[in-house]
């Protein structure tokens, strides 16, 4: 649904991002991993049209559409049709002066619901990320960060988007809100049918949770693969350094095989 070919973006004449490829199909997650300025986040950027990155080719297919060439469409707009963001940090995402209830609802004001609709499409969107109907009135401040989190799930979900963007979306919350989080969004992925693109540093989650895994490293790639045989068998000894690394921190899972690392290096 998503299929993004040779992308490259200069900022300020310097390469961020160099011959960036991937193509993910409808439903399924990428990860998106790679060290602190390795270009994660400037390719969700790129690929939403918010840097002026060049590519061979950038289709996007909406579940209810022929696909779009985002060259074309980015004519005058930013942004792809039926997607949204959920950011890292829940808190600066949201407006501490509006209720939770508003802030959802501005994802679907364009709709011109009634006010009766509206409330129950909050509501709904609220108990799909499995919180009560009564957060809708509280504010950020009076919520937890997992509270919050789940929050800005909502916020993206009332909109039934086809895609969301995650850009670290767990990493401000402790392990086991982590967990419970990460559930729910599976959950909410196969119910709604969503693809998702996630930015994360953390190998534990994307071993349990992608179906693809995009590494970076100074703008490059570094793997582009399923992650099945990213796990078992990755493209490179940067990627077998990184998954030695996260086994001796304790952060994979035991069902994830031990590859023996090489000795590139890994900065964070
Ligand atoms: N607007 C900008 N102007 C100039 N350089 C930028 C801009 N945004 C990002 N960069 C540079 O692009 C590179 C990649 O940054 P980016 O934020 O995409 O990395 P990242 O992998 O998401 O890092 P982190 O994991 O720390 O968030 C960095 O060298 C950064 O300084």
């Amino acid at each position: 649904m998503l299929r993004v070919e040779k992308l490259q973006l200069q900022l300020h004449g310097k390469s961020i991002l160099e011959e960036v490829s991937f193509d993910l199909p409808r439903g399924q997650t990428l990860c998106v991993v790679g060290e602190s300025g390795s270009g994660k986040s400037s390719l969700l950027r790129a690929v939403n049209g918010l840097m002026p990155a060049t590519f061979d080719s950038l289709m996007f297919r909406p579940k209810n559409g022929p696909s779009i060439s985002l060259k074309e469409y980015w004519k005058g707009r930013v942004g792809l049709p039926g997607s949204r963001w959920v950011m890292q940090d829940p808190l600066s995402a949201l407006n501490p002066k509006l209720p939770l209830g508003l802030s959802i609802g501005e994802s679907v004001f364009a709709q011109k619901l009634k006010p009766l609709e509206l409330k129950a499409a909050i509501s709904a969107a609220l108990a799909d990320v499995e919180l009560p109907a009564e957060m809708a009135k509280r504010r950020p401040a009076q919520v937890s960060m997992g509270q919050a989190q789940r929050a800005c799930l909502a916020r993206a979900l009332i909109a039934r988007p086809d895609l969301i963007f995650f850009d670290e979306p767990l990493s401000a919350l402790d392990a086991i809100v982590q967990k419970q989080i990460a559930a729910t969004m599976k959950r909410i992925q196969t119910r709604f049918d969503i693809t998702f693109v996630i930015v994360t540093h953390d190998l534990g989650f994307a071993a349990a949770y992608a179906d693809h895994m995009l590494v970076l490293r100074g703008g490059k790639v570094e793997a582009n693969q399923s992650a099945e045989m990213f796990f078992q068998a990755p493209e490179s000894d940067y990627c077998r350094e990184l998954i030695a690394a996260a086994h001796e921190l304790g952060g994979l899972p035991e069902t994830v095989a031990k590859v023996s690392g090489s000795k590139a290096a890994i900065s964070c």
